[in-house]
């Protein structure tokens, strides 16, 4: 039995320490630690779905970075940004605002842009900003390892082989697999805007899971079980993981795909900024087929692939 103590964020969403098992760590970690760090996975991902990640590896500084040529690539004119335009089932490229809706809602307003990664060596605005591509390439190789390490542990915790999902892993970021990295630019709130408006409307993610890099300024909403919206505050220095869609189908609804929104912030001085975020979602290779793991009839199987699409349609039509 476990009796390692969790410790806490202000919000009641744990924190898992990677340690070991964090990008640099040993490639072969121990069953104890897969064990127990599979376990205290499971165990958020099966109440609030949300961990912050801290001792994971990744230097805040890579992060940092990208920020940085990110926000050189939002600031450039909007039509030297839309010549990157993104397609719906086509992950690559730039998303103006206004243009993309996460929640369901009609009245809503997101005030939001945002840069699509699926593919390295893909569209990138290297004219414009050359120090992004290869920014963006170093983080998405140690995103796909970590993420590739959380979800070793997480099948551990769920007692599945510990392989499983790193074999229905195996192309992330490429034409076989909707896996990307996001850049996300939340611009400084207009001095007057409506009441719909928002920064990113309620929504669960489509993957597996998602990793997210925010900023310090906050705004960022996690539904719990009782249906009330807790803030979710940045964590120096963690990670922000959470289930999404996927992975909830896959566990019939054992592991929970909650969902979340980002809000406009209450503080002047915060409206006044502008927020940034990095967010990886993790998909599963295309031809996966996503079927109950406890043999349950909750969802119909469906691949990866189809149910991406599908979501991608519904939030781009409108
Ligand atoms: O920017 C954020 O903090 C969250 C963004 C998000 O939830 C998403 O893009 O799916
Ligand atoms: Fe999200």
């Amino acid at each position: 039995m476990k009796d390692h103590k969790q410790q806490r964020s202000t919000t009641n969403i744990p924190v898992v320490d990677l340690g070991e098992l964090g990008v640099g760590g040993p490639e072969d970690p121990s069953d104890e630690v897969l064990q127990r760090l599979g376990e205290e996975l499971v165990q958020a991902f099966s109440s609030i779905g949300f961990v912050y990640l801290s001792n994971h590896g990744i230097p805040a500084h890579k992060v940092e970075e990208i920020n940085s040529c990110s926000e050189k690539f939002f600031m450039l004119e909007s039509s030297t940004k839309l010549k990157y335009k993104r397609g719906v089932a086509d992950i690559q490229g730039y998303t103006e605002p206004g243009q993309e809706k996460l929640t369901t809602k009609d009245d809503v307003r997101e005030l939001r842009e945002s840069y699509d990664v699926r593919l390295v060596d893909g569209v990138f605005p290297d004219k414009e900003v050359g120090s992004l591509r290869p920014a963006v390439r170093d983080l998405v190789t140690s995103c796909k390892l970590l993420s590739l390490r959380v979800l070793t542990a997480l099948a551990v915790g769920l007692g599945l082989e510990r392989s499983f999902f790193v074999s229905t892993h195996q192309e992330m970021c490429s034409n076989s697999n909707a896996t990307c990295l996001r850049l996300l630019y939340y611009p400084p709130v207009p001095p007057t805007f409506s009441v719909g408006a928002t920064r990113c409307g309620a929504h669960t993610d489509y993957g597996t899971i998602t990793l997210l890099f925010q900023d310090n300024i906050g705004g960022l909403e996690v539904r719990d079980r009782e249906g009330a919206w807790v803030s979710a505050d940045p964590v120096p220095g963690t990670i922000l993981v959470n289930v999404g869609d996927i992975l909830q189908f896959w566990t019939s609804d054992k592991l929970r795909a909650t969902e979340h929104r980002v809000l406009i912030p209450k503080e002047e001085m915060h409206q006044k900024s502008a927020r940034r975020s990095v967010v990886f979602f993790v998909h599963p290779d295309d031809p996966v087929l996503i079927k109950a793991l406890d043999g349950s009839s909750t969802y119909n199987p469906i691949t990866a692939k189809d149910h991406t699409e599908k979501r991608f349609e519904e939030t781009y039509k409108y």
